[in-house]
């Protein structure tokens, strides 16, 4: 049997304003989808006499294959998922075969013949930092992936969505990055991305790989958490109540808040990989820690918070309305962006630049209002939120030409800073190499505000 091979991709993620409020659903975080993608390519298959097999490579790392054996019980429809190479873990694989194959099983969508299965991974370089710059796409590493420095870009999200989205189409006979299609796709890439974790964290990394660039809102913690956990006897009641509990979950109305957005054209994210890393679970329990002991002082600087990312989420939608609206005035007022720092967009907007000006001014502001609050969250709460060598790099880049600002994206420390800059001034930035430039490594990628997709399997497939 040949089946046309396919390729879909998800985008990893920065999470510009909403770290740590956007774990309460009543807040809104800004997240941005990036140029750095993770391809999950569909390959060999053929209906064996034993037991189909599901085989994930990734050969850009040591040790990259995980496969799996695929059991259907007869009498239920669970399917149990056993690796077959148990030295080596990948949870997010694992999780991802397991949601997919159960779904498609109790939906009654999974042939009774299974074929078997190989899909092949490839991430883009950006996600993991690379021994020296200049090497060819799709970097391979000397070392298993678990062992590899990341960059904190989100590659377990893009990985679990682009693999979630290669089962559906494989096995399920679906166009899964269809716009009817993306909703279940969210559901089971999110359920399996928090089964591997462990944790149900906010999901806007699963959500930024599904519906690109987005003001996300969250589902309630409690849908997932009422998933029972999978049966591992084959207990006929309890396989039944888990494919019910399952279809249930993935078919209900989550209630995410998706609403696209995007970064105005001649502005640009900058990505820095600072090297060093932190320990977001450790932080997020430190910061709720505060906000739960620190009483109405928490509680004011959290709702400051909350209101500072408002502040830039608007500025950022208004300015990309500007962009379409107001062209002439708004790229006018770019170019004198382009010769001044932060400070002076900032004076030039209120001065003289009508509503455009306002805008640039607004996203200024907000930005230092978000910085403002987090060192503060950094002092009060212990987490090394945005630690003085973050706030010494951010400084300085602010005084560059062309800088609106920057921020510690995500859960902040020592993992990376994002800048939000005129375009053109992109290439005076990074030849900043002395100070506090030295130890921060611009990454090779932008923003892009598609989710998942279907690739030219032509122009990727070359790559394997
Ligand atoms: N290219 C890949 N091939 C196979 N597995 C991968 C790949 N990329 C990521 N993974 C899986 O995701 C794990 C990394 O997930 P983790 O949550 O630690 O990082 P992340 O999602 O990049 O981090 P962050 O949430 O800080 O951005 C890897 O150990 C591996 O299990
Ligand atoms: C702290 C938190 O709000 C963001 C973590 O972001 P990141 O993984 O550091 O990009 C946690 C979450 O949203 O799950």
């Amino acid at each position: 049997m040949t089946i046309a091979k396919r390729c879909f991709s998800a985008p990893g993620k920065a999470l510009l304003a909403g770290g740590y409020l956007v774990l309460d659903a009543e807040n809104s975080s800004f997240v941005t989808a990036l140029s750095a993608r993770i391809y999950a390519i569909t390959s060999s298959q053929f209906v064996g006499s034993t037991l189909p097999t599901i085989t994930v490579l990734s050969p850009q790392f040591q040790e990259g294959e995980w496969s799996y054996t695929i059991c259907r019980s007869p009498a239920t429809g669970f399917v149990s998922v056993t690796t077959l190479t148990p030295n080596r873990r990948n949870p997010f694989v694992q999780s991802a075969i397991a949601t997919v194959v159960n779904y498609l099983s109790a939906t009654g969508i999974l042939q009774t013949a299974m074929p078997s299965l190989t899909i092949n991974i490839l991430s883009d370089n950006a996600y993991h930092s690379q021994p020296s710059d200049g090497v060819l796409p799709f970097n391979k590493h000397l070392l298993p992936i678990v062992a590899v420095p990341k960059t904190g870009l989100g590659s377990s999200a893009a990985l679990t969505t682009s693999l979630v989205a290669a089962l559906l189409s494989f096995y399920g006979d679906m166009n899964p990055v269809a716009s009817e299609s993306k909703t279940i796709l969210h559901n089971l890439a999110q359920l399996a991305h928090c089964n591997a974790q462990g944790k149900v964290g906010s999901g806007f990394d699963v959500a930024c790989a599904v519906f690109g660039s987005i003001v996300y809102r969250r589902f309630q913690p409690s849908i997932i958490s009422s998933l029972p956990s999978a049966p591992t006897s084959s207990d006929r009641e309890m396989e039944a109540s888990y494919l019910l509990s399952l279809t249930n979950i993935i078919d209900a109305d989550w209630n995410v808040g998706t609403g696209a957005c995007a970064v105005p054209r001649r502005l640009r994210l900058l990505m820095g990989d600072v090297t060093g890393g932190s320990e977001t679970p450790a932080m997020v329990q430190m910061v709720l820690q505060w906000r739960k002991e620190g009483g109405d002082s928490a509680a004011a600087v959290w709702t400051a918070l909350g209101k500072a990312n408002e502040k830039l989420i608007a500025a950022m939608i208004g300015l990309g309305e500007q962009a379409v609206e107001m062209p002439e005035e708004y790229d006018a007022f770019v170019d004198e962006v382009l010769k001044v720092s932060a400070m002076g967009i900032r004076q030039l907007g209120l001065s003289n630049g009508g509503r455009t000006g306002e805008l640039f001014a607004l996203v200024v502001d907000a930005i230092i209002e978000i910085r403002d609050n987090l060192r503060i969250m950094t002092i009060r709460s212990g987490a090394q939120i945005e630690p003085i060598e973050q706030t010494r790099l951010l400084d300085a880049c602010s005084t560059l030409p062309g800088v609106l600002g920057g921020i510690v994206p995500g859960a902040g420390g020592y993992d990376a800073v994002c800048l939000l800059a005129a375009e053109a001034a992109v290439d005076a930035i990074a030849k900043h190499t002395e100070g506090e430039f030295e130890k921060v490594k611009w990454l090779e990628l932008r923003e892009e505000a598609h989710g998942v997709r279907e690739e030219d399997l032509l122009e990727i497939e070359k790559f394997l």
